[in-house]
């Protein structure tokens, strides 16, 4: 990509760069008044089925922020309408799915996905930035077993009690279900990537809630084999997760050449752990509310810790959350930028 700052590609690829690359996860959100505007007219899907509406969406936190890269606007559940599950986004609350798998005839009725019929709109939209910005852009899918999460719990879930349950008394099913999303999720990658996608984000939020040992047994053969699918298409990918410090070289084991980190995982462990492998993260969003001292007090340890090793993408621990001040996530951004100069 000449001509652009591809800072996070270099990082990504575990290159020496003038600073850390920045971004935030959802830096697209309802913390900014002008998506606020947006969303008083539209749902979430709508602005989603729609490629100029999504690319402004998809754009406005690279305008007022500074960012280093774009994230494509849509959720993790977008793909999975495409494969015939009915579902709401609750406000406050997430994803609802109106009937929720339980049995054979749920995993069976999940329908292969092709992309260039049932998301069309967000191939379009890739196209559509691609043609407008100077920084890469991310394209992301929701990891099997997040999927997985909402669509056996139905919603959101504390225990994530219904999915592991049916993990542990229906195995031959589970990973039935796992390789019809690990398929799923491959090709709607991949077609982000054809579109125009310059790195890629697999989001397995919510697989911090299960055991090393179940991970091994139940995940992570398929989280390989998505890694494998992907491999080719010559792009570096993200592999994040919440909660995961006990699950982190099993995760860089299945893959992704970056690993994120949430702000619960120390980041000298991290890189003693992950040896030569990029990450990302991990500054604890609520720290975005804190005044301003607080906030470079601790944009300064992670930057201390990581001692300026190559192959940091600077990020949050999580997504961004509701409330939090512009001006503060902008102001990282500054602090960030400082150091360049500096430099
Ligand atoms: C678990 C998960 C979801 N969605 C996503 C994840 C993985 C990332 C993570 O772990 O946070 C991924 C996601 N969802 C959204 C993005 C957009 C890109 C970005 O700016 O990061 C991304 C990357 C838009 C969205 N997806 C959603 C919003 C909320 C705002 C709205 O309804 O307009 C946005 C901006 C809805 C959603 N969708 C989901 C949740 C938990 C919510 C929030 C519910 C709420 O608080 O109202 C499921």
């Amino acid at each position: 990509m000449e001509g652009v700052n591809d800072l996070i590609l270099q990082a990504a690829r575990g290159g020496p760069t003038s600073r850390p690359p920045v971004w935030f996860m959802r830096q697209a959100g309802r913390y900014q008044k002008e998506y606020q505007e947006i969303r008083r007219r539209y749902t979430l899907p709508e602005i989603v089925q729609n490629p100029e509406a999504c690319a402004e969406v998809t754009l406005l936190p690279v305008k007022q922020l500074g960012v280093d890269a774009a994230i494509l606007f849509a959720d993790i559940t977008t793909p999975l309408y495409g494969m015939g599950v009915e579902l709401d986004l609750v406000e406050g609350k997430g994803p609802v799915i109106h009937r929720p798998i339980r049995d054979s005839k749920g995993v069976e009725a999940l329908r292969p996905l092709e992309p260039e019929e049932a998301v069309p709109f967000v191939l379009e939209t890739i196209r559509l930035l691609k043609r407008e910005l100077e920084v890469p852009l991310i394209g992301f899918a929701g990891a099997p077993f997040t999927l997985a999460s909402y669509l056996i719990e139905g919603g959101p879930s504390r225990q994530f009690k219904e999915v592991k349950a049916f993990m542990y008394r229906e195995e031959a099913l589970w990973h039935q279900l796992l390789e019809k999303l690990t398929q799923a999720m491959a090709r709607y990658l991949k077609a982000q990537v054809e579109a125009g996608a310059d790195l890629l984000q697999v989001f397995d939020s919510w697989v911090g809630a299960l055991s090393p040992a179940d991970y091994r047994r139940y995940v992570k053969p398929h989280m390989a084999r998505l890694f494998q699918e992907l491999r080719p298409l010559g792009v570096p990918v993200i592999h994040f997760g919440v909660g995961t410090m006990g699950l982190l070289k099993e995760m860089q084991e299945a893959g992704g050449d970056v690993m994120g980190l949430d702000h619960h995982t120390p980041l000298p462990w991290a890189r003693e752990a992950l040896g030569q492998t990029p990450i990302q993260g991990n500054l604890d969003p609520v720290v975005l509310f804190a005044p301003k001292e607080v906030i470079r007090r601790e944009v300064e340890r992670i930057l201390a810790e990581n001692a300026g090793r190559p192959g940091h993408i600077f990020n949050l621990g999580h997504g961004i959350l509701p409330g939090t001040p512009v001006e503060h996530v902008r102001y990282v951004v500054e602090l960030l930028k400082e150091k360049e100069e500096a430099a």
